[in-house]
């Protein structure tokens, strides 16, 4: 039976709907509407207003369903990723050669100016200028001129943004299509060097990386900017997120894999009750000193050179809270065991994990645009390190499995945290009080 909305109409409200309180909060805030014009703006911020953030998603949602329904299943299939793929191959090749950063900001250019400016050919530069034309970066507004958009601009002055074009199409790209060859090789391998990644390029991820240092310098800018904005999960929502006033004065956190220390030292300035124990590769030492030093908590925050394979050091045993953030998801079930083992071995009776990761959504139970970009990360996760993203019930799988006793006691960081989750880890007491 045809439903009493059927889905175009109550898409179209939904859409009317939601643009009307963007349109009210902007105009109440007397902020710029966005707009495809070279001077609108950048971010349009609707971040800090619940209603208009709500207002937003729905939008993106509603739209990005309106847009396939009105495809019909055959043109999105004959049709799929054949924008994408060619318009990351232009993207590519016009920062390659620098084409937003010659664009003046404020004035066209002419296609022949920009060619020699660029030395990109007179006759290519049209074809992959107006591909990135067709997607709303750069615009034509009389034959053989360009001018930029918003879109465009982002990319003429921020290298993060340039990453994110430079590192999707130099490793992502070539990883993605080695998918096939990774599941018929490694169809069950739980080792980090089965990637698709490695049939590549011939190497681990960050083996490559320590012999190629431009791919090394893209990847810390992409992973910045890929952090920032939207999907930011800042060290100071992290030291807001969680009770840590709930734990006892001089309580010992130790960050495991904590790199540089940036997350215990936003936590230690917002908790000084706490001390912390950083651990990492031994090369990481001096930074992180130097850091916690810079944010004057020095006396509170040590670095430990240790694997996280290894049994915990004597200096940690019983801490108060293990933390792992973005530790686990890096490697498969069998090294996470691994890992959790020797933490799970230094555990006091009231010691707690705490986990600082995604926690996969179910299937079906999340906007289709949020979903696909969780599942994403996650098939990054497989291709660059035969890891993944775990749905709430593999995190208790896995953790059972190193012992029985470890329970998830809670999960917090909603709505501090945008991505990922706290999920805190205790071990159930035994009859006898241990
Ligand atoms: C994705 S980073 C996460 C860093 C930090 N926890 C954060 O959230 O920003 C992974 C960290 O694990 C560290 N790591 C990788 N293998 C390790 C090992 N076997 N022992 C200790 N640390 C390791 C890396 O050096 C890196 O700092």
């Amino acid at each position: 039976m045809a439903s009493s909305n059927p889905p175009l109409s109550r898409l179209a409200e939904e859409i009317a709907r939601n643009s009307k309180i963007l349109l009210d909060h902007l105009d109440r805030s007397g902020l710029p509407q966005p707009s495809f014009e070279r001077d609108g703006p950048l971010r349009t911020p609707f971040e800090n207003d619940d209603t208009a953030s709500a207002a937003r998603t729905a939008l993106i949602e509603a739209t990005k369903e309106l847009h396939v329904l009105a495809l019909g299943p055959e043109e999105t299939t004959r049709f799929f990723c054949f924008n994408e793929i060619y318009l990351l191959g232009a993207m590519q090749v016009l920062c390659h050669f620098k084409v937003p950063q010659n664009v003046p900001d404020t004035a066209e250019i002419s296609f022949s100016e920009l060619a020699s400016r660029t030395g990109l050919s007179e006759a290519l530069l049209p074809r992959f200028l107006r591909m990135a034309a067709a997607n709303y970066y750069f615009s034509e507004p009389r034959p053989e001129f360009v001018c930029h958009t918003p879109w465009s601009r982002t990319l003429a002055h921020d290298e993060g943004m340039q990453a994110c074009v430079w590192f999707r199409y130099a490793e992502m790209l070539p990883a993605v299509a080695k998918f096939v060859d990774m599941v018929e090789e490694f169809p069950n391998s739980p080792e980090p060097q089965d990637t698709a990644f490695r049939l590549a390029f011939g190497d681990s991820f960050f083996g490559y990386k320590e012999k190629h240092p431009l791919h090394m310098l893209k990847f810390g800018q992409f992973v910045s900017a890929f952090a920032s904005g939207e999907t930011a999960d800042s060290a100071e929502s992290i030291a807001q997120a969680y009770p840590w006033d709930c734990l006892p004065e001089g309580s010992l956190i130790v960050d495991v894999g904590g790199g540089t220390g940036h997350i215990s030292a936003a936590i230690s300035r917002a908790h000084p009750h706490l001390r912390f124990q950083v651990q990492d590769f031994a090369d990481l030492r001096e930074e992180s000193i130097s850091l916690a030093k810079h944010r004057g908590v020095s006396e509170r925050v040590s670095f430990t050179a240790h694997n996280f394979f290894d049994p915990q050091p004597p200096a940690a045993q019983g801490a108060a809270v293990f933390f792992l953030r973005n530790i686990l998801h890096d490697w498969s079930d069998v090294y996470c065991r691994r890992i959790l083992k020797p933490i799970a071995e230094a555990m006091g009776p009231s010691s707690r994990i705490i986990v600082s990761d995604i926690i996969q959504p179910q299937a079906g139970t999340m906007l289709k645009t949020r979903d696909a970009r969780i599942r994403a990360l996650d098939l990054t996760m497989l291709s660059m390190f035969n890891a993944k993203e775990r749905s709430y019930e593999d995190w208790e799988r896995l953790l059972t499995s190193v012992n029985s006793r470890l329970r998830i006691t809670d999960v917090l960081g909603r709505p501090l945290m945008r991505r990922d989750t706290l999920i805190e880890v205790q071990l159930r007491q035994l009859e006898d009080g241990t």
